[in-house]
């Protein structure tokens, strides 16, 4: 059985992201961890393979004694190569072309944690009944410079149409894009199990602040919020 998925602040640690930004990657992933976020994805478009390893390898370091879960974006070869090399790695995340969940479940074993994106519809409805997926990732809410690729911003409605299905099915929605801790509250009162960001704490000049500022916000009573969407 996978183990469950944190609520609250996911970090998803874009390597350029935080490169560019003059941190390093393992440093970025403690802090977040200790203060109070739950899942650290490792995301590399651009590195290497054997440079993407390594940051997971490291990564997974600065997460030891944390308690948070590493997942490898788009690759289970990484993951496995990581793991190979003693890295503790959770699992995957999963795009729409990355290698079936189901693959990757019989690579990783029964206990990954394998998330996967879908936010159109029907990529929804099959997400739901796989039995290999864990979580639902939805985005982006907003366009944004770090996901160059999308071209249409999903929005809070579907943030909050994807939840009810995905908590019907019994699984979590992390949504993502464009995101930080001012829309902790709307995001969690649309249904969503965590918001996952990547520049509010990448990008920060104090990563670990920021990240504390996510889990303050998510976790912070609702009771200022006037509408939720609709
Ligand atoms: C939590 C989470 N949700 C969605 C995504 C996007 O994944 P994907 O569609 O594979 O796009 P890339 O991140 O690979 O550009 C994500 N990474 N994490
Ligand atoms: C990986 C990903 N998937 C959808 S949006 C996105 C990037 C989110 O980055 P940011 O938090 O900087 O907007
Ligand atoms: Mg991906």
């Amino acid at each position: 059985m996978s183990r469950a998925l944190a609520p609250g602040a996911y970090l998803v640690l874009d390597l350029a992201v935080t490169e560019a930004a003059g941190h390093r990657p393992g440093d970025v992933a403690r802090a977040a961890a200790l203060h109070g976020v739950g899942t650290v994805q490792v995301r590399a478009k651009l590195a290497a393979p054997g440079a993407f390893v390594e940051a997971v390898v490291e990564v997974a370091r600065g997460l030891t004694g944390t308690g948070a879960a590493l997942v490898v974006d788009d690759r289970v070869d990484v993951a496995l190569a990581a793991r190979s090399r003693g890295a503790r790695v959770d699992g995957v995340h999963l795009g729409q072309h990355d290698l079936p969940a189901a693959d990757a479940r019989a690579l990783l074993g029964s206990d990954a944690l394998i998330g996967l994106s879908a936010a159109r519809p029907d990529d929804v409805r099959r997400a739901l009944t796989d039995p290999a997926v864990d979580y639902l990732g939805v985005g982006p809410v907003r366009l944004t410079s770090t996901k160059p690729d999308a071209t249409v911003a999903v929005g809070f409605d579907r943030v909050r149409d994807v939840s009810a299905d995905a908590r019907a099915a019994g699984r979590p929605v992390v949504a993502i894009g464009g995101l930080g801790a001012e829309d902790a509250g709307v995001v969690r009162a649309a249904g969503a199990h965590a918001l996952a960001v990547v520049s509010a704490v990448c990008a920060h000049p104090d990563p670990g602040a920021a990240a504390a500022a996510l889990v303050t916000a998510w976790w912070q009573p609702a009771t200022h919020l006037v509408a939720v969407a609709r």
